[in-house]
C-alpha cells in the first residue's frame, strides 16, 4: 500500500471524535520529502472541530512547508472518503496535485482538485 495512505491510516487511530464517532486520518507529503500526519479533532462546541486533512496541512505549514506533493485521506467509508468542502477549499489553496482518498478496506481513488473543487475561489480572483 501507498506509504502515504499508510500514514493516513495510522494518524487515523489518534482522532478524538467522540461527538461523530467519525475518525478520519490524514497524511501530507511536503516537497522536502517530510510527511506530516493530522486527524480530526472534535469540541463540544461542534463547529470548533477541525478535519484531519486541515490538521495535517496546518502542521506541515506551521513547521515551514508550503509546497506538497500529495496528500492522502482515510476513514471506515463504504467507498474511498471525500473532503469536505472546507478542505477542498485548503487543498486548493496549496494546489496539491495528487490527492489520494482511501479506506479501511483498501480501496483508494486517486483524484484531483479541479474534480474535488471545479469553478473554486482562488486568490486568483482577487488579483486585479
Ligand atoms: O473528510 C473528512 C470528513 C469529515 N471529517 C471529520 C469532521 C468531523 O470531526 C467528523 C464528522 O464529520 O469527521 C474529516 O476529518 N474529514
Ligand atoms: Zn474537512
Amino acid at each position: 500500500m501507498d506509504k502515504l495512505v499508510e500514514t493516513a491510516i495510522y494518524a487515523r487511530k489518534k482522532a478524538y471524535a467522540p461527538y461523530s464517532k467519525f475518525m478520519v486520518g490524514a497524511a501530507v507529503q511536503g516537497k522536502s520529502g517530510r510527511i506530516y500526519g493530522g486527524c480530526n479533532i472534535e469540541n463540544a462546541s461542534y463547529g470548533l472541530s477541525i478535519c484531519a486533512e486541515r490538521t495535517a496541512i496546518f502542521k506541515a505549514v506551521s513547521e515551514g512547508e508550503q509546497e506538497f506533493v500529495a496528500i492522502a485521506i482515510a476513514a471506515d467509508t463504504p467507498g474511498p472518503v471525500s473532503p469536505c468542502g472546507a478542505c477542498r477549499q485548503v487543498i486548493a489553496e496549496f494546489g496539491i496535485e495528487k490527492i489520494l482518498l482511501a479506506n479501511l478496506r483498501g480501496e483508494q481513488r486517486q483524484v484531483t482538485i479541479e474534480e474535488l473543487l471545479p469553478f473554486g475561489f482562488t486568490k486568483g480572483d482577487f488579483r486585479c
